[in-house]
């Protein structure tokens, strides 16, 4: 059982992440009091079975229905059996599994019970992060740059630099540390990329019955397509100014524009297309940053890797070379996160999901209160 949440000080928090990728939920432990990180702790890892991610996947693009309630049960059961190994906890963040996301439409939805969590685990838990950024116009992802904003000043960072997430989806914060929070106007500027591992994975799954490209083996044997490449790049969703954020599968008919190629041109050009991606989205950048750290599973990937480093300008490696942990930096945001919340802070902005004002999302269930709406 958890300690009373107070005003200030260090609190332990741990967070939980289910992503795009739906290869499992990561979980992890920090210690902050929302603004700086003091240490990190436990970590956790509960993948899904081909059976549950298979549930997952065909609720993708749902927005109720059965489909939609069965993987919100399974979520919620997957998060309890992961976070119910963890001692000395005060607060949980949990994200839960976005199914859908449509930020200029139908809204965002990350399914996952939290108030039945809270209840389970006996803590407080910090849910539904997007939801308010959404609901004022924003787009409600990503969400983890304000703490992509304290690893910057937890590694010591002196000038600009981008944390670069190649996840499902792949994500860009630009963060200026020079700035005193991750409030201050110009700290921070985030968007999502384009897709990152979510094509090559699917193609891999149909063609194959593989779940990924395993360190690039395919990719390395084959040739980009430079003509699917250009018509890739040619969708509007590139010349968008950010913020911008996408769903998992808006670039699910990626796989026709290859579909006529062997495997290996296959995947190294749907590759190419998510390093093309972040190239572009480099350009965004207000001014050139001293290094790109890279997270997600991606990171893992040395043809994708190798094809960022031959097209950027400044060094790009894995978030490990300053002491970080690429497979838990989602789960410790929202730890992070969860915090804020908490704590009233904001957890986003104009800078990060173009909302027009500071946001502090988030509802915070209590085991014995029930729901309550805000920090
Ligand atoms: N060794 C590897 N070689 C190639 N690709 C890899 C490797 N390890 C992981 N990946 C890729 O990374 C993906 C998982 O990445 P990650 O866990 O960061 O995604 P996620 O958190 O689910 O997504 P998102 O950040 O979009 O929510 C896998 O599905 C796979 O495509
Ligand atoms: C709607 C949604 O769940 N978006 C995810 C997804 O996965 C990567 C990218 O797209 C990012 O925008 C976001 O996740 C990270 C954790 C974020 O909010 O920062």
């Amino acid at each position: 059982m958890g300690r009373v949440i107070s005003k200030s000080g260090a609190i332990r928090s741990l967070g939980a992440m289910s992503g795009t990728s739906l290869d499992g939920v990561d979980a992890a432990v920090i210690e902050t009091d929302g603004q700086e990180i003091f240490d990190f702790g436990p970590i956790a890892y509960r993948a899904y079975s081909e059976e549950e991610r298979e549930t997952l996947r065909s609720a993708l693009g749902q927005w109720h229905g059965s489909k939609v309630d069965t993987a919100a049960e399974l979520v919620t059961r997957a998060h309890a059996e992961v976070l119910s190994e963890f001692e000395e906890v005060d607060l949980i963040g949990f994200h839960g599994q976005t199914l859908a996301h449509e930020p200029r439409g139908r809204g965002t939805l990350q399914v996952g019970d939290g108030l039945g969590l809270s209840q389970a685990l006996g803590l407080p838990v910090v849910w539904d992060f997007r939801s308010d950024d959404v609901a004022l116009g924003g787009e409600g992802a990503p969400l983890a740059p304000f703490f992509h904003f304290a690893c910057a000043k937890w590694i010591g960072a002196q000038e600009p630099m981008c944390f670069l997430n190649l996840g499902g989806v792949g994500n860009l914060t630009y963060v200026d540390p020079s700035f005193d929070g991750p409030e201050a106007p110009g700290a921070l500027l985030a968007f999502d990329t384009g897709p990152a591992n979510a094509p090559v994975d699917d193609l891999m799954q149909a063609r194959l019955g593989l779940p990924m490209d395993q360190d690039g083996e395919l990719a390395r044997g084959g040739t980009v397509e430079t003509g699917a490449l250009e018509l890739f790049l040619a969708e509007p969703f590139f010349n968008r100014m950010p913020p911008k954020s996408l769903d998992r599968n808006d670039f699910s008919e990626m796989i026709d524009l290859v579909k006529e190629l062997n495997d290996a041109d296959a995947v190294a050009t749907l590759t190419g297309m998510s390093a093309a991606g972040v190239v572009q989205g480099m350009e965004h950048c207000p001014k050139p940053p001293s290094r790109i750290l890279v997270t997600g599973g991606g990171r893992k990937n040395p043809v994708l890797m190798e094809m960022l480093r031959v097209s950027l300008d400044c060094p790009v490696g894995p978030v490990e070379a300053v002491g970080l942990d690429g497979d838990m930096l989602e789960a410790q945001a929202f730890a992070y996160l969860a915090v804020r919340v908490a704590r009233g802070l904001p957890t986003s902005g104009p800078g990060t999901t173009g909302v027009s004002a500071l946001v502090g999302g988030g509802v915070v269930s209590s085991p014995a209160r029930g729901e309550v709406v805000g920090g």
